[in-house]
């Protein structure tokens, strides 16, 4: 019992650390609320600050991927207790955002600045829709088993763990990605771009674009015939235009 109510105060801890941190990303990000900001006054060398920084979503990247791909996951759990695997990787990526936050170099630079109020409104309502994509994705697949919550909780109540189905709800009928899309959204969407805030847009999509070809070749494995159909059939991020517009004819016309 004293092991599985550790698993379970760990894995909320993690999930504390995990989601508070995400919230914070939100704020550095949309520079608002909270105290440091991806864009500022350049300080120091500009090659210094590009070190560090792409440094920095380097290490995101690897910790994100690493921890991701099966291998990892079972060379961690012959050290820890299964059930804890999920809320290690939540509290890893969390430690590496809060570093990220910690050492990141603004770089100065106006890339662009939207001053025409209703286009600032619509960056903003874009940047407010990214997030809630990302939140309402992960709520469709299971926010909770995302989040290594669902883990420890079966685990203090003596469960077994189930693994998610496959699903395809709402978004996921129209991208295979809906969550990725909604990081891009949110790493793009501005009024005011600075130079970091670029280096950070640009090399997030770069390595989401690269981790989704890993993540999708784990589910192939997984999954087998049923995700080599779904890849067949859904687009990757950006939704079919013209199988819509085909649906609206049929529509005006009937
Ligand atoms: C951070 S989520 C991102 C999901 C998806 N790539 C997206 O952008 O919406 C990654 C986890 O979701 C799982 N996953 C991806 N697509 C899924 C689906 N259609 N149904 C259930 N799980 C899925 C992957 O196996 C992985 O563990």
């Amino acid at each position: 019992m004293t092991r599985r109510v550790a698993v379970f105060v760990y894995g909320v801890l993690s999930y504390a650390v995990g989601f508070g941190v995400l919230l914070y990303l939100i704020g550095f990000i949309g520079k608002f609320l909270v105290p440091t900001s991806i864009d500022g006054p350049l300080q120091g060398s500009l090659v210094g600050a590009v070190a560090v920084n792409l440094g920095l979503i380097l290490a995101f990247a690897v910790q994100h991927s690493v921890m991701a791909r099966p291998a990892f996951k079972r060379w961690l759990v012959r050290r820890i207790p299964a059930e804890a695997e999920r809320s290690t990787y939540v509290l890893a990526s969390g430690l590496t955002l809060i570093a990220l936050f910690a050492l990141w170099r603004p770089m100065g630079g106006i890339v662009w600045d939207v001053q025409q109020p209703a286009a600032r409104v619509a960056l903003f309502a874009l940047f407010a829709a990214g997030w809630v994509t990302v939140f309402g994705s992960s709520f469709l697949i299971n926010h909770f088993d995302l989040f290594g919550l669902r883990q420890v909780w079966l685990c203090l109540r003596g469960k077994p763990y189930t693994p998610l189905e496959f699903k395809t709800p709402g978004p996921y009928s129209l991208v295979r990605h809906p969550l990725y899309v909604g990081w891009i959204t949110a790493a793009w969407a501005t009024p005011t771009m600075g130079a970091a805030h670029l280096a950070f847009a640009v090399a997030m999509t770069a390595y989401i674009l690269v981790a989704i070809r890993w993540e999708e070749r784990d589910l192939v494995d997984a999954l087998g015939q049923d995700y080599a159909d779904y890849q067949q059939r859904v687009p990757m991020l950006a939704p079919r235009l013209r199988r819509a517009k085909k649906s609206q004819v049929e529509g005006a016309a009937a």
